[in-house]
């Protein structure tokens, strides 16, 4: 019996996008499905490209073809196109699939890192991904990422710089250094606006947000000027890190913000010999996601590597792709990839893959 469309697809329906619980076929993921005698070709459309299981739908696909009677050899090319939450962004409507605010209780928990390298991760794994450095009150993102900088307008438009495959606009390219920075209401309002409607950011798969640490005006003022996807919470282990967190979800609830979740950072600091030893004390993350009921994406060693990348403006991701703290780096980004697209298909479940434009 020849091997036909209809059989190839009526397989593909039995494996399920694990995340999401709903087969290949019905999320429309199958797509350019080509049948040469018992030669199977076809792509699968991934919700993101950093989807944490990629080889398991990867693998579990090609089985259920070869299980079908006259099928010699599958070849699978995996691609993705990243969902859309379906939110318009803000007066000038900006192309931005997913807008993700990372912040804090309080500062100095490692914030601005973990945004950094999030974006590092998810534009290493082939999205198009905007760091905005919305921390108004210490704008340290050019110096994590390496740009003094921005290149020259165009078109009365501010052009974001671009390194590791981020465009990235911070606040601190507009102020002197050194210059200590106080804003009022209104001015800071107009500035994260002008953050969002006067930069050419074009078409972005994630706009990942560093906010200023604590729970104030500026907060507020970019939840109501960009309408957000979610917001991830940065704490130490520590209690007294965990309350001061506990505020930052509070604040996100109070203004509509889904929560993704909880992200542990300076868990444990490894020695030469193996022993962990627990710095900041233990389990503060997992504690507050359990009270709070929101998802804890996982933890973040402490590590010199990372302080120095930051420093030396390399990112970890970059600078020591392969080592602890960038592994964790990265699977957080993909728990954060995997839940943008889990709460995008449960706010559109209609719209199968959403493309902009
Ligand atoms: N996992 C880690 N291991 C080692 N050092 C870290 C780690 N995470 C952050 N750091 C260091 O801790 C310091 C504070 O980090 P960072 O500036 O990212 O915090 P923050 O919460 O954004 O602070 P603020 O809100 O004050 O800007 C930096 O020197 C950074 O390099």
């Amino acid at each position: 019996m020849p091997v036909t469309t209809e059989v190839v697809m009526a397989a593909l329906s039995k494996v399920e996008e694990p995340e999401l619980h709903k087969d290949l076929v019905t999320l429309n993921m199958v797509q350019d499905l080509k049948i040469e005698g018992g030669k199977v070709s076809f792509e699968i459309v991934l919700t993101t490209p950093a989807c944490p299981l990629r080889t398991r739908i990867e693998k579990e696909a090609r089985q259920a073809v070869l299980e079908i009677a006259g099928v010699s050899d599958v070849e699978i090319r995996m691609n993705a196109d990243v969902r859309s939450d379906g939110k318009p962004r803000g007066l000038m409507n900006l192309p931005v699939k997913n807008a993700v605010a990372v912040a804090s209780g309080k500062g100095g928990v490692g914030k601005t890192t973990v945004a950094v390298n999030l974006a590092v991760a998810l534009a290493q794994s082939g999205a198009k991904v905007g760091l905005l450095d919305a921390d108004i009150y210490g704008p340290n993102v050019p110096t994590m990422m390496g740009v003094d900088h921005l290149p020259p307008f165009n078109d009365g438009k501010l052009i974001p710089a671009e390194t590791y495959g981020v465009k990235m606009m911070s606040i601190g390219f507009m102020v002197p250094p050194g210059k200590p920075l106080i804003w009022r209401g209104p001015m800071l309002h107009s500035a994260i606006r002008q953050f969002l409607s006067d930069v050419a950011w074009g078409e972005l798969d994630y706009l990942i947000i560093d906010m200023p640490p604590g729970t104030g005006d500026a907060q507020l003022s970019l939840a109501q000027s960009l309408p957000l996807s979610g917001g991830v919470i940065v704490t130490l282990p520590q209690m007294v890190s965990v309350e001061d967190a506990a505020r930052g979800l509070a604040m996100f609830n109070e203004l509509n913000v889904p929560v993704l979740g909880v992200i542990e950072n300076m868990s444990y600091l490894e020695l030469p010999d193996g022993t962990r030893v627990e710095v900041f004390g233990k389990g503060g993350g997992e504690l507050l996601s359990k009270k709070e009921n929101v998802p804890f994406l996982g933890t973040i060693p402490m590590d010199p590597g990372v302080r120095a990348g930051g420093d030396e403006g390399k990112p970890i991701l970059v600078s020591q792709p392969q080592s602890a703290p960038a592994k964790a780096l990265r699977s957080l980004a993909e728990q954060l990839a995997a839940r943008l697209s889990v709460n995008a298909f449960e706010n559109q479940p209609d719209v199968s893959i959403n493309i902009i434009g």
